[in-house]
């Protein structure tokens, strides 16, 4: 298989007949108006065109299913004064069907995207190792859609590996377009890996005292793992503006990383990330040194800046001087900027801005997952990170997903293909759906957006669910729900 090219040429400005683009296969519908976008929001008529990709694997399954609920539910909501006109565009193996070998992403699918602002998809296939670069990934870097947002609760009933799992209530808010998953790699052995690596060995890590006398090997495939100041807060902008959203007890964003190891990168993503909020957010938001400092203040009036200091920072008293000297001046720093608007416990009114290192979360999403709200991630971290918060609420089944940017959003699972599953019928389309309720929120249809929640939770809770959840419940349920069957059941719930 050869690799594909996406950036660049892509995305032409395609010309225009009677307002609509020109395909080369493709046509859109002949009724429904399009979405626009205003300072980053979608303006949504009565009559929005969406498109859609089918998926591969299970897609074939699930898009149908997903497709009934969400027209049935609009119809019940809103009558005949709202109807989403489908656009069906290819990517993935039908994509290849329809206009030939390695034609993974056509154009027409960028072009019918771009026109109509906001689409859903099933997933598309990813080969490991050689063959072509993520489709899902593509679409999220080439339409700049910075965030990517799974949120992960639990609908009562669901079995579950975790004793509380309704605890467990986040929304992670993972970085999409860059970090490892940028995908600048190079194979072990070939001469630009060789280069780089003796250029590395030879010259940048040599001049850079902090590295000593590290050596990559010279047989290593390598990547390279890019972190913007404009991409993380970007992220943590829109992290922190769903926080504002939120009911009180749920205003948190914390700030997913292992900085303590990669300093430059995953450190940075946590420092502009406070800098950020800190700054823009100054008035809503509050940082978990900030709450301490502040509290101690309030817990005792004339306490000193030394004592202050002790209490926020442990092993205080065995630092160095010039260590000392900068948590004073971060303390005083804190209490001079912030007391008259943040002191006397106003602090607790504000959205608190944390931070947890990457590896200590997955624990604690499991321990204390009521501890936690909006978990904002880079791009590698948020992808584990979500598949594991929605094992805790019943399985990838029910893991939906959104990829938001400024011009355009995509809605998708964040499971896969499950190829073993492709075409019996049988998968849950849970996931899908509720991308298809997120896509619905963000269209402001929530009319239709509660009743779709509705009757997954009404469908879950009577028991009538697929095979994923059935051979987790207690006593089993067998036979379980086809796919297809799921999908009735949750428009049979609707309204009971
Ligand atoms: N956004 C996208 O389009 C994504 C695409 N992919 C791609 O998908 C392909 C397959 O990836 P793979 O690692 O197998 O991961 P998948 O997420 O496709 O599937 C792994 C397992 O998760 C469970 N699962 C997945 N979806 C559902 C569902 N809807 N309902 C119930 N259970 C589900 C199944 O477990 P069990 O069999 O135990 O029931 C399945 O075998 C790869 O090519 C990968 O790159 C992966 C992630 C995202
Ligand atoms: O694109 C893929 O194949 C995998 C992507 C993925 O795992 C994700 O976005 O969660
Ligand atoms: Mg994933």
């Amino acid at each position: 298989m050869r690799s594909l090219t996406y950036f660049g040429s892509l995305i032409k400005e395609q010309p225009l007949i009677n307002d609509h683009c020109m395909y080369e296969k493709l046509t859109a519908p002949t009724t429904g108006s399009k979405i626009t976008f205003e300072d980053g929001n979608p303006i949504v008529p009565n009559d929005p065109i969406i498109p859609f990709i089918r998926g591969d694997g299970t897609g074939i399954d699930i898009w149908p299913a997903t497709e009934k609920v969400i027209d049935a539910a609009v119809k019940t909501a809103y009558g005949d004064s709202k109807k989403i006109n489908w656009f069906k565009v290819y990517a993935g193996d039908e994509a290849c069907d329809q206009y030939g070998t390695y034609q993974y992403l056509p154009e027409d699918t960028l072009t019918a995207i771009k026109e109509y602002g906001i689409a859903i998809k099933g997933p598309l296939t990813t080969p490991v190792g050689g063959g072509i670069r993520s489709l899902n990934v593509a679409l999220r870097q080439i339409f700049e859609l910075y965030a990517c947002v799974r949120p992960c609760r639990y609908y009562p009933g669901t079995p579950s590996p975790h004793k509380s799992p309704e605890k467990l209530n986040v929304i992670v808010y993972r970085e999409n377009t860059e970090d490892i998953y940028l995908g600048i790699e190079w194979t072990e052995g070939t001469e630009i890996a060789q280069k780089l690596i003796n250029y590395l060995n030879n010259e940048l890590i040599p001049a850079t005292a902090e590295h000593g006398k590290k050596q990559i090997r010279i047989d290593s495939g390598i990547g390279v793992k890019p972190i913007s100041k404009t991409g993380s807060q970007r992220l943590v902008r829109r992290a922190i503006e769903h926080a504002l959203r939120l009911p009180k007890a749920k205003q948190m964003v914390t700030l997913v990383h292992k900085g303590n190891i990669m300093k430059y990168t995953e450190g940075a993503f946590r420092d502009w990330g406070y800098e950020l909020a800190t700054s823009e957010f100054r008035d809503v938001c509050v940082t978990e040194r900030e709450s301490w400092i502040l509290s101690n203040k309030e817990g005792k009036a004339d306490i000193s800046i030394e004592d202050n200091a002790r209490k926020v920072e442990p092993g205080y008293d065995s630092l160095t001087p010039e260590k000392k000297q900068e948590i004073c001046d971060e303390v005083k720093g804190v209490i001079d900027a912030i007391w008259d608007s943040h002191g006397d416990g106003k602090w607790k009114e504000k959205i608190m801005v944390n931070d947890r290192i990457a590896d200590s979360i997955f624990q604690q999403i499991q321990t204390r997952p009521d501890e936690y709200s909006i978990l904002a991630t880079m791009n590698l971290n948020g992808d584990y990170l979500s598949d594991a918060a929605a094992a805790v609420v019943g399985g990838l089944g029910m893991g939906p997903g959104a990829n938001i940017g400024d011009t355009c959003a995509i809605f998708e699972a964040t499971h896969g293909t499950a190829p073993k599953h492709a075409g019996l019928d049988r998968i849950n389309p849970g996931s899908v759906i509720l991308s298809g309720v997120m896509m619905l929120e963000y269209m402001g249809w929530q009319e239709a957006a509660d009743l779709i929640k509705k009757g997954i939770g009404n469908a879950i809770a009577n028991r009538q669910v697929t095979y994923d959840l059935a051979r987790l419940m207690e006593p089993k349920v067998d036979p379980p729900l086809k796919c297809s069957e799921f999908a009735q059941a949750i428009i049979d719930y609707f309204n009971d």
